[in-house]
């Protein structure tokens, strides 16, 4: 069909559409649909009419140039990277402002004329009112990003046209700018322009930040995103606070954090807006001292409205310096609890408030998944407190038989019961006198002895059995349980007046699966492993995506024997992920060891792959050993763990 017949199709159904009649739509839109029937309900456009393209003067230009001449200059970078991008593609870009004016072009100079005789140029005006439907005009009506592909314009003198606009908006949503690429030729569905869309979101977005970041240069500023990595790189959300916290502006990630936020927990007065503290479940301080912490000057803190951990970064104003007071306002530094975790915003609350009781006597309730490291903790608050240097006893009600946990426990006299040593004992309890009781399995421990607990925690006594008088203790109890508590009261198998007395203070340890600082309990529990050794061995990066990517059920206890594993069982000088328990290798499996070279699929099919790997280097071990990044010791252990013998070395061969 030529472009004519095509015109003719096209002002038809327009008019059909336009004089009431039924017009054959099927196929068409919503978005193009809508957009239609207000060029010709509300804006009167006559398709019968094609109109010519509109370009303005120099001077009316200039006018329109002045009000965004600060995004044009910010901008510039990000035009011209996506025009290199287009270009060879036969694409042409326009920035438009709010009103659809073309203040910014690029395009090739050979096809000067034709892309001026279709509007694609500096000065054209691609106002939905006066162009009709198109990319442009149409995206600052809906303020989305849209692509209008040829009969999709309303006016029949662009339909030949495919154009492709995302909206730059300012920190209140409104549309400043347009960013377009457009192109006179392209293939005839509308989806081969489904990439460009994302990519010029994607430049629009980056624009929109760069002016947001411009803009606010004079403000501390909040960037963040849920990938650590990306966080200085491309962080996706800003948000502009004042130093006590208020937030001045946010782009549209921030804003959409903040409306969640609202939507949770609405505002009392239209314009009261969160606080930067209360959006990231955290202090002011730790937030104006993210620069002050860590390496990378990055602090992971949960969304409350979502739960979701962000990877949080401060930029500073441009002329201003936080006081050091404030820039430094971290915790104090305590050694033994410090060295627990990183960057995790569950661990940080659990670590400041181990600070805070490390020198209190109120008992101390830790709670948590099994393997999450209760007992490692209360050893901490013990050896970072007052009774540091005196007794920390465990005692793990679970592994003490019931018969026993009341003499273990309280301690007997000579000839207090049959069965007992000649000359009694002294009871866990009195053994830990000056220091820390650690009650691991709390839950377990049986109702009766439950209320002598009670009684000891109430009168700082101990009666050992087969004793007429009570002896003084002086102890600090902690208690560790993984099981629901107020489920245990609700059934009536633990005393609720126990419960309140050993819940002093509660510490909620996170499962390793939540963690964000996932990375150094792996390093660290890796560390201890090769100094209980005396070891030296590289963890090589597969391996360590693959534990990232592990959920752990069994925490940082199911991590500690999966490295032991490896480490015991590994030949090489270094841990593969192969060299993991099979459980754990199955994250990066299907991901590339070395160039093409993978091992996709299940460990069934690892040997079928090494077959095939070994066949094409000829049986050349150290070659196969390069190509897969792995040491030679740990090709052959591959080898005779699938039967894997070289042509030469078989029986007769
Ligand atoms: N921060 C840590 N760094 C290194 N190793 C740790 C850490 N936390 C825990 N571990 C190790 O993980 C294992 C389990 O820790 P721990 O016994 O403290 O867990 P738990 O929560 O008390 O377990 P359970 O509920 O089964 O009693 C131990 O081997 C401990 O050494």
């Amino acid at each position: 069909m030529t472009l004519r017949t095509e015109q003719r199709q096209h002002i038809e159904t327009l008019i059909r559409l336009s004089e009431g009649r039924d017009a054959p739509l099927a196929g068409c839109r919503e978005v193009i649909r809508r957009s239609w029937q207000r060029c010709v309900g509300e804006y009167r456009l006559d398709p019968g009419q094609p109109r010519e393209v509109r370009v303005l003067t120099r001077q009316a230009l200039q006018e329109h140039r002045e009000p965004v001449d600060e995004l044009l200059h910010v901008a510039r970078a990000g035009v011209d990277q996506l025009y290199a991008q287009v270009a060879r593609l036969g694409y042409v870009l326009l920035l438009t402002d709010h009103r659809g004016i073309t203040v910014d072009f690029r395009g090739q100079r050979e096809h000067d004329r034709a892309l001026r005789k279709a509007g694609l140029y500096l000065g054209a005006d691609w106002d939905e009112r006066y162009a009709g439907t198109c990319a442009v005009g149409t995206c600052i009506h809906d303020t989305r990003a849209i692509t209008c592909h040829q009969n999709e314009h309303f006016d029949a003198t662009h339909i030949g046209l495919t154009c492709t606009a995302a909206p730059i908006t300012d920190p209140q949503g409104e549309v400043i700018a347009v960013l377009d690429i457009s192109a006179l030729q392209s293939p005839r569905s509308q989806e081969s322009q489904n990439f460009g869309l994302s990519l010029v979101n994607l430049y629009a977005r980056m624009i929109e930040d760069a002016y947001f970041l411009h803009r606010y240069r004079d403000s501390l500023i909040l960037r963040y995103d849920t990938a650590r990595e990306f966080v200085h790189l491309n962080g996706r959300g800003l948000i502009a606070i004042e130093e006590d916290g208020s937030i001045i502006a946010a782009n549209g990630n921030g804003r959409a954090l903040i409306e969640a936020h609202l939507a949770r927990w609405p505002a009392w007065s239209p314009q009261r807006l969160p606080t930067a503290p209360q959006l990231f479940d955290g202090d002011l301080g730790e937030l104006l001292g993210i620069l002050a912490t860590g390496e990378d000057q990055i602090r992971a803190f949960r969304v409350r409205a979502s739960g979701i951990t962000c990877f949080v970064t401060l930029v500073e104003p441009r002329h201003r310096h936080l006081p050091a007071t404030t820039a430094n306002a971290c915790a104090e530094a305590v050694p033994a609890l410090d060295g627990l975790a990183a960057d995790d915003p569950a661990m940080n609350r659990v670590l400041k408030l181990a600070r805070r009781l490390r020198n209190e006597e109120v008992s101390v309730l830790v709670t948590g998944e099994t393997g999450t490291g209760k007992e490692v903790l209360a050893r901490a608050l013990h050896d970072s407190g007052r009774r540091a240097g005196k007794p920390f006893v465990a005692v793990n009600c679970a592994a003490i038989p019931e018969a026993l946990v009341e003499s273990e426990l309280f301690g007997y006299l000579p000839g207090a019961f049959t069965g007992g040593r000649p000359r009694g004992m002294r009871g866990l309890i009195q053994q830990a006198d000056g220091g820390t009781l650690f009650l691991d399995e709390i839950g377990d421990m049986p109702l009766a002895l439950q209320s002598r607990l009670l009684r000891v925690l109430a009168e700082r006594e101990v009666m050992p059995l087969g004793a007429d008088s009570p002896v003084k203790v002086d102890i600090r109890l902690i208690t560790a349980t993984h099981r629901d508590m107020t489920q245990m009261i609700a059934e009536g198998r633990f005393r609720e007046d126990l419960y309140y007395r050993l819940n002093g203070a509660q510490l909620r340890l996170p499962a390793l699966r939540e963690r964000a600082d996932r990375h150094f309990v792996i390093r660290s529990v890796y560390e201890g492993l090769l100094a209980e050794r005396d070891e030296a061995r590289f963890l090589r990066a597969d391996a360590m995506s693959a534990l990232l990517g592990h959920a752990w059920p069994g925490n940082i206890r199911q991590l500690r024997n999966a490295l032991s594993f490896a480490l015991a069982t590994a030949e090489g000088d270094e841990i593969t992920v192969h060299d993991l328990p099979e459980e754990c290798q199955g994250a990066t499996l299907a991901a590339p060891s070395f160039k093409a070279v993978t091992f996709d699929g299940a460990v069934a099919d690892e040997g079928r792959a090494l077959h095939d790997l070994l066949d094409e280097a000829r049986w050349n071990v150290s070659l196969v050993a390069r190509r897969l990044g792995v040491s030679r010791p740990t090709v052959y252990r591959r080898m005779r763990r699938h039967g894997l013998v070289a042509p030469n070395h078989r029986a007769g061969g």
